[in-house]
């Protein structure tokens, strides 16, 4: 690939920017050119593995209490279980806990009103790109605004506090971390917007990832058995230790192929700043390229004949899975703008499934109706219902 491709004159689609905007700020996903690389420079550390590790417990935790639920479901009778909304639900506390922690009351209200956020922006900011589709939606947008304002105005209260605290006790969560780094700095404005990337950013994809996962390992129980099996032999029967979850490689090679069949982030966005030619073509300045991520994912030309089929064993030797071309497999996005939380993602995703597949065995509900959908991610439009049996 041309060198053009990959440079800093790709920036990202001003319509991108537009309809996003109550969501990410000028968070990392948003800002360009120098600030980015600022950015990017302070918030690289905060996902070290050290810094990760540090955050196990907190997704255990959480996962831990909605299987719980999960349990005395089944016990009074009710073994059908909406595990998208549950999983939802539970992947947003856990980028709550992990981004700005939600042990104290201001923080809980945070993650509320991001909750309540979500399900309002869900409702109006769908037609990503329409000129004018805010207006489509004016109580909604309005609705949101005055969220984002009050969510704006507790973080910025958090953050205050926790200036004042910081020598006594500096927090393990990825604000605390961005607010002890030394020298490089954000504003109080610019940490607001990034809790709020990460919480968006964070954990609808994950989330998509594991229910995408449950349901192929639904229709695949045989795959169900041999996750199981490495469990067994990685982590045996006592409490989950991050250090041992890279030797999870089947769980690997399953999720690479979930996130290659439905790729939560469905497409990835640029835009020419300025005219780049890419081998004998001239793209224009202010060109927005659309990467159709599911697309190429699906194409035969590149992944052979078994395409469709859910084959995890094609990542056992192969990073790229057997692709032809080696940016054929884009789950993360590509170059210096691949995603930041690409490892908490993958730390969690492995959790939860570990978790989940130790305490149950589940299959697919016949009300279960497949109809994957792009509403701004990748999602199963009708929820995916699941029964479940404890083992
Ligand atoms: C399965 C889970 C996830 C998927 C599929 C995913 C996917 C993506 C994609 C496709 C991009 C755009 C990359 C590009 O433009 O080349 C991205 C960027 C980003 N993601 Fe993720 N993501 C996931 C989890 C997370 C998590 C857990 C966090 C934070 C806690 C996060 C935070 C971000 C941020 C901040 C960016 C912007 C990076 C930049 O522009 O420098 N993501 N992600």
């Amino acid at each position: 690939m041309s060198a053009g491709v990959m440079g800093k004159s790709w920036g990202k689609p001003r319509v991108f920017k537009n309809d996003r905007e109550p969501m990410f700020g000028n968070g990392l996903v948003m800002v360009e050119g120098e600030e980015w690389v600022r950015h990017r420079h302070v918030i690289t550390p905060a996902f070290s593995p050290s810094n990760l590790k540090a955050m196990s417990s907190l997704m255990v935790e959480s996962t831990t209490n909605m299987l719980d639920r999960w349990t005395a479901l089944i016990n009074s009778g009710n073994p059908e279980i909406d595990v998208e909304r549950e999983i939802t639900s539970t992947a947003g506390e856990i980028i709550a806990k992990t981004s700005f922690g939600i042990s104290y009351e201001n923080g809980r209200i945070v993650f509320e009103k991001l909750r309540a956020m979500q399900v309002t922006l869900f409702k109006s900011n769908r037609f990503v790109g329409v000129p004018f589709s805010k207006y489509m939606k004016p109580g909604k947008t309005l609705e949101a605004k005055n969220l984002g304002k009050d969510i704006d105005s507790l973080l910025t209260s958090i953050i205050t506090a926790r200036r004042k605290s910081i020598e006594q006790v500096p927090q393990k969560d990825l604000l605390g971390l961005l607010m002890a780094e030394k020298g490089k700095t954000l504003t109080t404005r610019e940490l607001v917007d990034e809790c709020k990337t990460f919480f968006f950013g964070g954990h609808e994809t994950t989330a998509l990832a594991l229910t995408w996962t449950l349901l192929l390992l639904a229709v695949h129980p045989e795959w169900q058995d041999r996750l199981r099996e490495e469990i067994k032999e990685v982590v045996g029967n006592g409490e989950i230790d991050a250090t041992m979850l890279a030797g999870l490689k089947k769980m690997g090679w399953v999720m690479n192929e979930v996130l290659r069949l439905y790729s939560p982030a469905p497409n990835v966005q640029r835009q020419a700043r300025e005219d780049i030619k890419v081998d004998e073509f001239v793209i224009p300045k202010g060109t927005n390229m659309w990467i159709d991520v599911v697309a190429m994912h699906h194409d035969r030309a590149l992944w052979g004949e078994d395409v469709n089929e859910f084959k995890p064993e094609r990542f056992k030797d192969d990073l790229h899975g057997g692709c032809k071309h080696k940016m054929g497999f884009l789950p993360f996005g590509f170059g210096g703008r691949m995603c930041v939380g690409r490892n908490l993602s993958i730390m969690e995703y492995r959790i939860v499934l570990t978790l989940i597949l130790t305490r149950f065995s589940f299959s697919l509900s016949p009300g279960y109706c497949h109809s994957p959908s792009i509403l701004l991610s990748l999602r199963p439009i009708y929820g995916l219902p699941l029964i479940f049996q404890p083992l």
